[in-house]
């Protein structure tokens, strides 16, 4: 088993990685959460009917009442409607303030069922079970729980950490192809960040079955640099912007194409090209660099351009959470595994968009 530990004082946990988990995770949850009498899953339409049994008849080994929350699959669910829906099956199972919510799925599940847990009865324990990739490597470490509004990207949500985070590499041998690429491309961006060595790994890999082969080094590298930028940026003031590299352009095509053309991944790959474009021309890059993320995500059938005017950008881009006032940080890169925090006037923008 691999284990990373988010050290952030009264609320560190662990990262658990361990193929074949999800059969005896009951156990864990009830060991960490003594107190918990009911637990919610909250997952989707996919994962439920693949894993929500599973881990149900582990909890209840270990004499816990649960209740599975459903939710049709998609990041066009991750909005206020389907959040209400989870409120109100949350009050219908009785849960009180010392129960728990386990998110099992992708990253909207995770974010979603993060934030219902956060704001239910003010706050209530949850744990993450992530399912896709993306969720692995990503969006189930760090805290940041969320929905989106039509307006934009997890417009609503918090930070609130999970309790502990329980990875079984073997899931991922049904998520779909598409997703597969798709949690890639937050992988490509911490190599593209921060760990050139990284990117190097994965220009290496060929195909798919190479790609599963290597998850569970993969998974353990991308949570050990997460962890360590968010025990230093638990509230994403500086370093942890990092984390955002492809994300500005990235959301606004997701947001441009009403969440249903794009993945999230997509969207950040063709963030990370664009934008590296641009800042190549701007000489605040190394030349090259943008056809070397391009190639690579190419290669696992990724986009790396999109049809959007500078308009569609510029308006979607208003409500980007990195903007203070009329400032915006952007996040670049010198080279590949090397980034920097770029402030720019909102009036400059234009210069860095395609
Ligand atoms: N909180 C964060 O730090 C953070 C980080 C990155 C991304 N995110 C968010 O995560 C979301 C994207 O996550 P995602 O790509 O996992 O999307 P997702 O949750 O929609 O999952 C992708 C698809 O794969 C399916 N799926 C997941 N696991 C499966 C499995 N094991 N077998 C079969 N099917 C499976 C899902 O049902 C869905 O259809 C976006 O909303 C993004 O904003 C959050
Ligand atoms: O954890 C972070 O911080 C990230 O920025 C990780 C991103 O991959 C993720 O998509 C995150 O949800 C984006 O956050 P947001 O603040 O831009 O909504
Ligand atoms: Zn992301």
């Amino acid at each position: 088993m691999r284990i990373v530990h988010v050290d952030l004082g009264s609320k560190s946990y662990d990262i658990e990685i361990e193929r074949g988990l999800l059969s005896h995770v009951g156990g864990k949850i009830k060991t960490l959460l003594p107190k918990a009498e009911k637990i919610a899953i909250i997952t989707d339409s996919h994962v439920g009917p693949l894993y929500a049994s599973l881990l149900q008849a582990s909890l209840e080994k270990e004499a816990v009442a649960v209740t599975v929350l459903t939710f049709p699959a998609g990041e066009e669910s991750k909005n206020l409607q389907t959040l209400g829906y989870l409120y109100d099956g949350l009050a219908e199972a009785g849960l009180t303030r010392s129960d728990a919510v386990v998110a099992l799925g992708g990253g909207v599940t995770g974010d979603m069922g993060g934030l219902a847990a956060a704001t239910f009865l003010r706050g209530i324990a949850f744990v993450q079970i992530p399912t896709s990739l993306l969720a692995t490597v990503d969006s189930s470490v760090g805290g940041k729980v969320a929905i989106d509004l039509p307006s934009g990207k997890n417009l609503v949500g918090a930070f609130y950490q999970p309790k502990a985070v329980f990875i079984d590499p073997d899931l991922l041998k049904t998520l779909p192809a598409r997703y597969l690429h798709d949690g890639l491309a937050e992988v490509i961006k911490y190599g593209c960040i921060i760990d050139k060595e990284l990117f190097m790994r994965l220009e290496k890999i060929q195909n798919d079955a190479e790609l599963l082969a290597h998850a569970d080094e993969i998974i353990e590298t991308c949570c050990n640099i997460k962890a360590r930028i968010v025990e230093h940026d638990e509230f994403d003031t500086g370093e942890r912007m990092l984390l955002n590299f492809g994300h500005t352009l990235g959301h606004a095509v997701e947001k441009t194409f009403r969440f249903d053309k794009y993945s999230h991944g997509e969207g950040v790959g063709i963030g990370m090209v664009l934008l590296t474009r641009r800042s190549e021309k701007l000489g605040l890059t190394e030349s090259g660099t943008a056809d070397r993320i391009a190639a690579l995500l190419q290669r696992f059938r990724l986009p790396a351009a999109v049809d959007m005017q500078q308009e569609d950008f510029l308006q979607a881009i208003a409500l980007d959470k990195k903007k203070r006032g009329s400032r915006l940080t952007l996040i670049l890169l010198k080279k590949i595994g090397e980034s920097f925090l770029q402030r720019v006037e909102f009036s400059e923008l234009t210069q860095y968009l395609p």
